[in-house]
């Protein structure tokens, strides 16, 4: 390089660098007014997610960056992770607390990961919240005598021995809930064991979250519906979205979001593991998609083995859906081996036209995945 250009390079690199630090002072300034909201919508017991504004405020963006000659993408990216940040900070002015006159909230399992979870959560809505974990069921008795709420976030497997055996002498109007990843079983040991208002939850979502803005908590009514009301208003102040369904409904789809998901993952990284596979070199070799598929499976395995193991043991029919995949993998390997690539294509289009538009709907939404997956490398 000569050293003309490199002042020139040098030149407009300080200007870059002065306009990144009013990008900064921005940003500040938004951060500000974003916490401003977040204290009105406090005081006024609002959803920190506001899905129409966000909408309305996007489509606008996008139109006015157009117009400028930007990418209406660039700016809805970097209004989306500004807005993640916002509904990460707005926990720090808490929320409303939309039942005042509960009594305590007792967590049996509240030293876990998810009962830690929702222990900060309600603790930052104003409720007193009393945590009951193994050690702790010498006291069990007086923490349920103030009991306006009992949640049960323990291991799957132990679920509903321990509602049964230890739950059933509940204050009457106390509510019995669960958090548990299915809702068949434990709903119906709740409704056993308690004759008040019970309710089952399953978040859709694990520990880690930060904010609930966004995710789903499915709700299955168990008994008295108004009177636990509040808590799925509760819910939705923290952001997420409450979907209803009749604790069948919900473990039949497990099978295949839950069960299915995390077994073919297991299997996928017992054969990395059996085959001895380099995961250096993979890295190396990794394209975005695959960089991805091996951050699904390798998350898999920084996380507890009991979890996963109870929910795909925790239902029979799991190991049809399985099975059935199975016998569709061995399917397809036949066409491999006998060499029949015109029926691959064929069944690959079959598949392609009962996908309909959500595959290309997928392949938009997997784009912009792939792209952060791109940003973060680092080499
Ligand atoms: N971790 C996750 O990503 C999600 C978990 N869930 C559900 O949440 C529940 C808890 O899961 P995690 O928090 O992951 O498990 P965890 O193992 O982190 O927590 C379970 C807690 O229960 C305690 N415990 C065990 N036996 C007990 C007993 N007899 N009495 C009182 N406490 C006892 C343990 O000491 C531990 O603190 C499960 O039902 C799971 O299906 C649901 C959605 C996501
Ligand atoms: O974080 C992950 O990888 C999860 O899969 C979290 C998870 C675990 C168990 C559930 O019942 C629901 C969500």
């Amino acid at each position: 390089m000569n050293e003309k250009t490199t002042a020139e390079l040098e030149h407009l690199r300080g200007l870059i660098d002065g306009v990144d630090q009013q990008l900064l002072h921005l940003l500040r300034k938004r951060l500000d007014l974003v916490a401003q909201v977040g204290t009105v919508k406090h005081g006024a017991g609002l959803p920190i997610y506001a899905p129409q504004r966000e909408a309305a405020m996007l489509a606008k963006r996008r139109e006015e960056a157009k117009n400028m000659g930007i990418a209406p993408q660039l700016i809805e990216d970097i209004l989306r992770r500004l807005m993640r940040e916002s509904y990460l900070n707005e926990k720090d002015v808490g929320f409303k607390q939309v039942k005042k006159d509960l009594g305590s909230v007792v967590i049996v399992g509240g030293k876990g990961q998810l009962g830690g979870l929702f222990s900060q959560m309600l603790t930052l809505s104003g409720y007193q919240v009393e945590l009951l974990d193994k050690d702790d069921w010498q006291q069990a008795d007086s923490l349920f005598a103030d009991a306006g709420m009992v949640l049960v976030t323990v291991p799957i497997a132990i679920t509903c021995e321990l509602i049964r055996e230890k739950l059933n002498q509940l204050p009457a109007d106390c509510i019995l809930a669960d958090l548990t990843s299915i809702k068949t079983e434990p709903v119906n040991a709740m409704l056993e064991a308690h004759s008040g208002p019970v309710v089952g939850f399953h978040p859709m979502f694990g520990p880690d979250v930060g904010s609930l803005a966004k995710q789903v908590v499915v709700v299955c009514h168990g008994r008295e519906p108004d009177k636990y009301q509040w808590l799925l208003e509760q819910i939705a102040i923290w952001g997420a979205r409450i979907v209803e369904a009749e604790p069948e409904r919900h473990d039949s789809a497990m099978q295949l979001v839950q069960a299915m998901r995390h077994f073919s993952t297991f299997v996928y990284g017992l054969n990395l593991c059996k085959e001895e596979a380099d995961i250096d070199t993979l890295l190396q070799f990794s394209s975005p998609i695959y960089r991805l598929e091996l951050a699904m499976v390798g998350r898999l395995f920084a996380q507890s083995p009991e979890l996963y193991a109870d929910i795909i043991f925790a239902q029979q029919d799991s190991q049809h859906a399985i099975g059935d995949y199975l016998d569709n993998y061995r399917e397809a390997l036949e066409l491999l081996k006998r060499g029949d690539r015109d029926e691959f294509i064929k069944q690959f289009q079959t598949v392609a036209k009962w996908f309909g538009d959500f595959a290309p709907q997928f392949q938009r939404e997997s784009r912009i995945m792939l792209q952060s997956v791109n940003d973060m490398k680092t080499n």
